[in-house]
């Protein structure tokens, strides 16, 4: 029986992670004036996302993405064609409005992840970026279509791959937030 899809990334296995990995050029799809996006040094908490919201390639069930400080982050070609996809979201994601991939979207407002940039490795031109680690808003599938009684096969095979599934983010990154609203309200010393 074929496995269940997550990601084209995921299902061929993923490349070797290159430990000197410092950042690179990200590519929209478009085969003509291409956006381009330089991001300067690594990326980190690269993650599976099955929110409605994440950019992921043709047939894919889950999206893959990372942050970036947004002070790393620079469109270098074609900037004219990209547009704010919803300028309500959180994370203003920048998208190609010729090919619909999603470039950058840098979190601006007052948040724990102010200051960093989302966005999908797989559209560097380079090689070597941090695999992917858990996946992110696994449930979020079902309301882009999955089929809900498939929910327990989806779960057992992103474990099968190493991406440990959670229904928010991971534990590590949800501390970090609660941690973040805590000394916001005072509740913990700043
Ligand atoms: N269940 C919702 C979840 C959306 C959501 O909260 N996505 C997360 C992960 S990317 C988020 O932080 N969104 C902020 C935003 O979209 O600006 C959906 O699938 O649309
Ligand atoms: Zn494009
Ligand atoms: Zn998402």
């Amino acid at each position: 029986m074929p496995s269940i899809a997550i990601h084209p990334s995921v299902d061929s296995g993923f490349k070797a992670t290159d430990a000197a990995f410092s950042g690179g050029t990200l590519v929209c799809h478009c085969a003509s004036n291409p956006v381009k996006v330089r991001v300067k040094g690594d990326i980190a908490h690269n993650h599976a996302c099955g929110c409605s919201k994440c950019w992921k390639p043709d047939g894919a069930v889950f999206s893959v993405v990372a942050v970036a400080p947004s002070d790393n982050v620079e469109v270098l070609e074609n900037g004219d064609k990209l547009a704010v996809v919803d300028p309500a979201a959180l994370i203003q994601r920048h998208a190609c409005k010729d090919c619909g991939v999603h470039l950058y979207g840098p979190v601006e407002r007052d948040h724990p992840f102010k200051g960093l940039s989302f966005l999908h490795p797989e559209l560097f031109q380079e090689e070597g970026w941090a695999k992917p680690g858990f996946a992110a808003f696994v449930s979020s599938i079902i309301e882009s279509g999955y089929d809900p009684g498939k929910m327990d096969g989806v779960r057992a095979r992103l474990k099968e791959v190493a991406l440990e599934p959670y229904d928010c983010l991971n534990p590590g990154l949800m501390d970090y937030i609660a941690t973040w609203t805590a000394k916001k309200n005072g509740v913990l010393p700043a």
